[in-house]
């Protein structure tokens, strides 16, 4: 849809008897509350990944990924056996979408390049495809040339298969020289425009999805997580994942600062993920409890690239099943980063486990916390359209002066925050989608608060643009402020969501 669509719209939710200031209130927004609200220079954006947008996932030269390979073997393991083959065709409409993020007023987009798609073989050794090349120079020039900046996450979870298939990917310490000189080819075709680099997506949820749950691609885990995995071991092979995709980051970090930084001037970080935990109950185990389960799940990476090391409580209760780094590593692992980027969405209650499980050794049980959404029968926060996602904006806050007072007062960006409807209601339903809204409204007050509390946080990103590839939910999870119809030619619509932002960061 052009943007006279997305225009035509915009008008008839005017026509449509809904003046602006009606569907703002009717949306829970002030006039008051509104870019100005935030740091003159402060960054507004959508996110996207390759995977879950671009489709073409067999065209212009690309390889295939781990996760062409998963959802093609292993249709059972994602809603409806659907795949990225096409996604939302990403690949051919880029300029239509680009129009349409200018028409929000949006001053940034969060991409990722397909590592398969610019090496198809996935090593430098086995050919650079030029037609990949150019794809994402096309991007980023249509970006730049309609005022938005691109943010370009370097991993987003989309392995090349024939990496996994010659040495295991990241169970592989081989993968390190192979990440870095992936980087090194994003820095050198695309680092005189490309300012933000994030090395990887969620490092966390790439080792607990695909190797201890195995829901994720490659679908890992021991046999008693799952009859459905193919191989694996929730207790070792989560820890050796992560310590190779923490050993890669630093690497390609370090040809960053070595080789470009000082003349593209850019910066570089990581995207990590957290749920906010909160004790299930005011007992001391319990507070303990939410502490082991952020330390599990953010410590397992914040620590390494502030510190060196792993946290201790992952030390004490994971002992030996723990790689270690060397000195070496461990120079290069610290203040590995610009910024870091940060992905919230919830928050859960964290509740001691008083007699720890020695028979099944994995990387959930280990940290003796069981996370749960219900407190005297009474949910966390509103709840959203993904089953066990509740709404939790004080916890965005609360992650925030977290990391400030913890991890010595970085340079934050929220580099996704949103949130889910079930894909079960008409086109007209969908975009009405005012629950998103009020989301949005609360959490953009939350980062405020942070701000005010004096967080250094630079930026935010709205997951996502457009409705997409949701992984294992495949399509019936839509996170879009773009509405897209997948039964009508994946033609895009502005949601409620879309013309809010629109309202909002009205200069
Ligand atoms: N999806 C994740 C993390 C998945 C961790 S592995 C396992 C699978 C899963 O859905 N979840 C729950 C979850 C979801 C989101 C964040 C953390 C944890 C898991 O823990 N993170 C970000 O969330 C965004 C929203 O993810 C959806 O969240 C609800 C899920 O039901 C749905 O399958 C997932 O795509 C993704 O589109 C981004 O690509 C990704 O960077």
């Amino acid at each position: 849809m052009a943007v006279q669509g997305w225009l035509l719209v915009g008008v008839l939710v005017l026509i449509n008897g809904l003046s602006w200031s009606e569907v703002a209130t009717a949306d829970h927004v002030t006039s008051s509350f509104n870019r100005s609200s935030f740091p003159a220079g402060f960054v507004f954006g959508t996110a996207s990944s390759a995977y879950q947008y671009e489709g073409a996932a067999k065209e212009g030269g690309k390889g295939p990924s781990i996760w062409d390979t998963f959802t093609h073997e292993h249709p059972e393991k994602i809603a409806n056996g659907s795949n990225g083959d096409v996604a939302v065709d990403f690949y051919h409409r880029y300029k239509e979408d680009v129009k349409l993020m200018k028409f929000i007023g949006m001053d940034a987009f969060r991409l990722s390049i397909s590592w398969s798609r610019v090496l198809p073989r996935g090593k430098l050794s086995g050919g650079v495809n030029q037609m990949g090349i150019a794809f994402y120079n096309n991007l980023i020039n249509e970006l730049l040339a309609n005022g938005i900046q691109p943010y370009v996450t370097i991993f987003h979870w989309d392995l090349p298969q024939a990496l996994e298939d010659e040495y295991g990917g990241f169970l592989s310490p081989l993968v390190v020289d192979d990440f870095r000189d992936f980087a090194d080819l994003c820095f050198k075709e695309f680092g005189d425009r490309v300012k933000h680099w994030i090395t990887l997506n969620e490092p966390w949820s790439y080792s607990y999805g695909g190797y201890d749950i195995g829901v994720f691609a490659p679908g890992r885990c021991s046999p008693w997580v799952s009859s459905g995995c193919l191989g694996g071991n929730s207790g070792t092979e989560p820890y050796l994942v992560s310590h190779h995709l923490l050993l890669s980051h630093a690497a390609a970090v370090k040809v960053y600062k070595d080789k470009y930084q000082a003349y593209q001037k850019g910066k570089i970080g990581i995207t990590l993920v957290c749920f906010w935990m909160v004790p299930l109950s005011s007992s001391i185990a319990d507070k303990k409890a939410a502490q082991r389960a952020i330390d599990f799940m953010y410590g397992w990476f914040i620590d390494p690239i502030t510190s060196g090391d792993y946290p201790e409580s992952m030390h004490k209760l994971v002992g030996k099943r723990l790689p270690k780094f060397t000195p070496e590593q461990a120079e290069l692992l610290k203040g590995s980063f610009d910024f870091i980027g940060l992905n919230y969405y919830i928050a859960n209650y964290a509740s001691n486990v008083p007699s720890p499980n020695s028979v099944n050794i994995s990387y959930t049980n280990d940290p003796q916390a069981v996370q749960t959404t219900v407190r005297n029968g009474k949910t966390i926060g509103k709840p959203t359209g993904v089953n066990g996602f509740y709404m939790y904006p004080k916890g965005l806050k609360d992650l925030l002066v977290y990391t400030k007072e913890k991890y010595n007062d970085p340079i934050i960006y929220i580099t996704e925050n949103g949130m889910g409807d079930a894909n079960n209601v008409t086109v007209e339903q969908g975009i009405k989608d005012t629950q998103r809204v009020y989301f949005y409204h609360r959490h953009l007050l939350s980062l405020q608060d942070a701000i005010e509390a004096g967080v250094k946080v630079k930026g935010y990103f709205a997951w996502s643009f457009l409705d997409n590839f949701e992984w294992s939910s495949g399509y019936t999870q839509r996170f879009g402020i773009g509405y897209v119809d997948f039964n009508n030619g994946l033609k895009r619509y502005p949601k409620r969501s879309a013309l809010w932002f629109k309202k909002f960061l009205l200069k």
